[in-house]
């Protein structure tokens, strides 16, 4: 077995781009964009743009398997310094993305870089996605979800959002989550088992997918055990390269509103983006023996990737008159976030494995190309009557006023000639169960106390 060459200085990187497939680098800070609230002032949509921002683009590595290691395999590619990947056999292939992760990298490493400055984004109202692509059993479930032991970027991105809210005292937040798997080109609810086959629907916001359940979430715990009985209805198969192999594309959207915490919310501008964290299904080797459903289900996965290929493409063609996001459900869903407006990181697993290194070649030109669309970080706001959080503000002030008028019945009545210990007692007892009741009728009324009482 070959053995990977490992640390090469980034002078030496650098010497080698003759290759004519080099580019250099994005340097990190560029897009490592740091949290603060104050950049709830930055411009909105409508107004003055940012500067244009291109899709964030990480390889991660994944070691080779026992499997592969028992049937010999050798390294065919190999991370070269920090952001370059290079040809085992031809040193002058050599490409070079905004960071490259080697194979001994934690899934929380490959998320500070890769996904938290999206996340904070997105807690800003800036549309994110962050997606994983690569060949099956690469690495993208492992790395989009990981397990206990090595929580992937969904928990990580998760329980980060709810440490923002935690810090930014000065902004109420209203979290709600979906979950989607796209299968063989139907796209059904995994929050939902009755929500098989939706429609993808246009407005002028953007597509979006009709009827689809949205769960407001209270705590990391809750979205975490959202998205846990979403996995019991994932079509998950066993093929001959991976025993449990996603064999559908998986949307889970994080939408969130925020506006400023005072006491009367009246004409504050609310903020709304929307996260989008994508597990891919993997592309199918024309190796992979399959038969039946699971050659069915390959053909799905490849046209899909394959017309999400073709669409980086025309985007970063310059030229091309026609982009064809319609050709597939994956690619009209990701329409906005691709054709311009939000931060894009684009996280492609690849295996070292010299069996595979033809589609990691095909990986790493699909995410080098990917490198060059132009997207632009804009803050999304919007007008009261649409916004979920204005909706739930005024139903606190009315229940504040409502909770006031009681008091007042209970404490500024005449007594009664009749009026016992008991009936007080039972009074008191309603005011507690009115109360209860709005308060498990909107999650966010907990929310509210939780984080600003
Ligand atoms: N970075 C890594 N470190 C250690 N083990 C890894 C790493 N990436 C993947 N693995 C392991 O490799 C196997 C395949 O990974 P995973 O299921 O995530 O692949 P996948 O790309 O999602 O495949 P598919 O497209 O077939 O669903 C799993 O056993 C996983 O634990």
């Amino acid at each position: 077995m070959a053995s990977p060459r490992r640390n090469a200085s980034h002078g030496e990187a650098a010497r080698s781009d003759s290759s004519p497939t080099y580019t250099p680098a994005t340097p990190r800070s560029r897009f490592a964009a740091e949290f603060s609230p104050e950049a709830f002032d930055e411009p909105g949509a409508g107004e003055a743009p940012s500067a244009k921002e291109s899709v964030t683009a990480t390889v991660r590595f994944r070691p080779l398997s026992s499997r592969e290691i028992r049937q010999g395999e050798e390294i065919a590619w190999y991370a070269d310094g920090e952001t370059i990947v290079r040809s085992e056999h031809n040193p002058n292939i050599a490409y070079a993305y905004d960071r490259v992760f080697g194979p001994t990298t934690t899934t929380q490493q490959v998320y500070d870089v890769a996904a938290q400055h999206v996340v904070g984004g997105a807690m800003q109202g800036i549309n994110g996605t962050i997606f994983a692509y690569g060949v099956t059993s690469s690495g993208k479930t492992h790395t989009m979800h990981g397990d206990q032991r090595s929580p992937g970027i969904i928990p990580l991105a998760v329980k980060d959002a709810f440490g923002i809210i935690q810090e930014t005292l000065n902004r109420e937040f209203l979290l709600r989550v979906s979950y989607l798997e796209i299968y063989n080109e139907v796209v059904n609810d995994l929050l939902n088992p009755a929500g098989k086959n939706l429609r993808i629907r246009e407005d002028l916001q953007g597509t979006f997918v009709e009827g689809i359940k949205e769960e407001v979430v209270l705590s990391p715990t809750h979205v975490l055990s959202l998205i846990a009985a979403g996995e019991e209805h994932r079509h998950i198969g066993s093929t001959n390269f991976n025993l449990l192999s996603s064999r559908s594309h998986t949307i889970f959207t994080l939408t969130v509103e925020s506006s400023p915490f005072c006491e009367s919310n009246e004409g504050e501008t609310v903020t709304f983006s929307q996260l989008n964290l994508i597990d891919l299904a993997g592309s199918e080797s024309s190796r992979a023996e399959t038969t039946g459903a699971r050659r069915k289900e390959g053909s799905y996965i490849n046209k899909s990737l394959l017309t999400l290929g073709t669409v980086i493409s025309k985007l970063t063609d310059g030229k091309a008159t026609h982009v064809p996001f319609r050709n597939s459900k994956l690619t009209r869903l990701l329409q906005s976030s691709l054709s311009g407006q939000g931060r894009v990181s684009l996280i492609c697993t690849v295996t070292p494995a010299s069996s595979n290194s033809e589609e990691t070649h095909n990986t790493l030109k699909f995410a080098h190309r990917s490198k060059h669309i132009e997207i632009q970080a804009l803050q999304n706001k919007i007008i009261d009557e649409k916004s979920l959080i204005k909706k739930y503000q005024s139903e606190i002030r009315q229940l504040r006023e409502e909770l006031e008028q009681l008091k007042r019945g209970i404490f500024t009545a005449t007594p009664l000639k009749d009026v016992t210990e008991d009936n007080i007692i039972l009074w008191k007892q309603k005011v507690i169960l009115f109360l209860l009741s709005h308060l498990m009728l909107y999650g966010f009324v907990v929310f509210h106390f939780i984080y600003h009482a």
